[in-house]
């Protein structure tokens, strides 16, 4: 057995949604073989097992770092790497057809792929994030490229091939017994890897561009290897109102669940403009919803109201949806998610609370844990659980605005305030080094 043993560590988590926890000073001893935190003491000597001790790598943290979980990134678009920052004047059913589209339909070169794969992945692993559920394209030889640069970069990643086979262009779209059989072979192909920390995603896009037959054959494979969903819910209200009219149907929510596509695995990116009887059924589900906030402000979508959502105990993570948002950074993410709930509070819900900084950070790890059924394994540093974390270091980066980056920690300033300015102010140049399951991968 190989250990770490992190002496001197300050360690910043969330115990709950309320409780941001920060501990100085402590010995954390992980188990690099099953990537597990045996112990968090206050000394060595409370270590017992000497072997553990005699086998153990030692890191001496300075007063200037300290450790947080890794960031969990809940809905993102691998491919829209290639055109982030840019086509961000339009919004969402405009935006795919100018921008997205025409982008992903070159996923069928696998060399072009390749290239933007392994940008993209590294791009939100420098941000800090451990684990990422991604959409790739249609393509099913692309999208397995993807999970393979993933698994290369050692992030924890669920991806899924995407499926849509109606209403997009012709050269963007599959016959629907193709986009079964590639789900299929897809979810054998990551299946077969036998990687714990690697999980196919059944995904419709969004009702728009499936049938009612894709639907139900998905939510019986979904059902079937037990693999969880992932799709778009409720985000522009033409959306909303097209989804009505192409099913009939009472309610955007209602046509996922009636094609079997709402159980407790499901990932449902957006859900901004649903009615009470839909959060309801979510919840009554067990699905989960994943905030995209700087998405939401770039494609003019609206404002989730994630104050009233938590209140009604839905699952709530953070996602970037890259490139509906243009970072691929949570940290940034976790700044808009407290953003835009302040600018709800003074225009649209006075009586509403915002998101607090500690809030949406528990979002940002322990949310998106739960979101991906993975709440008994990562989210935070409880001992047991899986050692997913940044080592952040707020001195000795060379920032232009060096103002900002040289607080001192014992004297002037709180570890919670070092946080804090890390939040607003950090960025990939403060995170010194990347952990996923006990290894250190950056
Ligand atoms: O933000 C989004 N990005 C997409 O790619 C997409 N497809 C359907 N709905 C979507 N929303
Ligand atoms: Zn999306």
């Amino acid at each position: 057995m190989s250990y770490l043993i992190f002496q001197n560590a300050n360690l910043i988590h969330s115990v709950d949604l309320n409780n941001l926890q920060i501990l100085e000073n402590k010995t954390v001893l992980v188990n690099q073989d099953t990537g597990i935190i045996e112990k968090i003491c206050n000394h060595i000597d409370e270590i017992s097992d000497q072997s553990c001790i005699n086998n153990a790598k030692f890191y001496q943290l300075k007063s200037t770092q300290f450790l947080m979980p890794g960031l969990v990134d809940t809905h993102c678009h691998a491919p829209q790497f290639f055109f982030t920052g840019t086509g961000l004047d339009l919004p969402l059913l405009e935006w795919l057809d100018k921008y997205t589209f025409p982008c992903e339909s070159k996923f069928s070169d696998l060399n072009f792929a390749k290239k933007v794969y392994e940008k993209s992945v590294k791009s939100h692993l420098y941000c800090g994030t451990t684990t990422i559920c991604f959409f790739g394209t249609i393509h099913l030889e692309a999208t397995k490229l993807l999970v393979d640069i993933i698994e290369k970069s050692g992030m924890r990643g669920y991806v899924g091939k995407v499926c849509m086979d109606r209403n997009s262009p012709d050269w963007y779209r599959e016959e629907t017994q193709k986009s079964l059989e590639d789900t299929k072979n897809f979810i054998d192909y990551v299946l077969s890897k036998q990687n714990p920390i690697l999980k196919p995603v059944v995904t419709p896009r969004f009702a728009p561009t499936c049938s009612s037959q894709l639907m139900l054959s998905l939510a019986e494979i979904s059902e079937s290897h037990n693999i969880p969903v992932q799709t778009h819910l409720s985000e522009n209200v033409n959306e909303v109102k097209w989804v009505k009219e192409l099913f009939s149907s009472e309610s955007y929510t209602a046509v996922y669940d009636t094609h079997g596509l709402l159980n407790d695995r499901t990932v449902l990116a957006h859900c901004i403009h649903l009615e009470d009887d839909e959060l309801d059924l979510i919840k009554k589900r067990g699905a989960g919803i994943s905030h995209c906030p700087t998405s939401n402000t770039s494609l003019q979508s609206g404002i989730m109201p994630t104050r009233k959502y938590l209140n009604k105990g839905l699952k709530i993570g953070l996602g970037t949806d890259v490139a509906g948002g243009f970072t691929p950074s949570i940290i940034h993410v976790i700044r808009e998610c407290i953003g835009v709930s302040k600018l709800y509070r003074s225009f649209v819900k006075s009586d509403e609370e915002p998101i607090g900084l500690s809030e949406a950070f528990y979002l940002a790890t322990i949310g998106g844990a739960q979101l991906l059924g993975l709440e008994e394994k990562i989210g935070n540093f409880s001992e047991g659980k899986e050692f997913d974390a940044l080592l952040i270091d707020f001195s000795n980066i060379i920032h232009k605005n060096d103002d900002h980056h040289e607080p001192n920690f014992s004297d002037d300033h709180s570890l919670r305030e070092i946080f804090e300015k890390f939040i607003y102010l950090g960025d990939d140049r403060n995170i010194k080094e990347i952990y996923v399951k006990g290894l250190r991968i950056l």
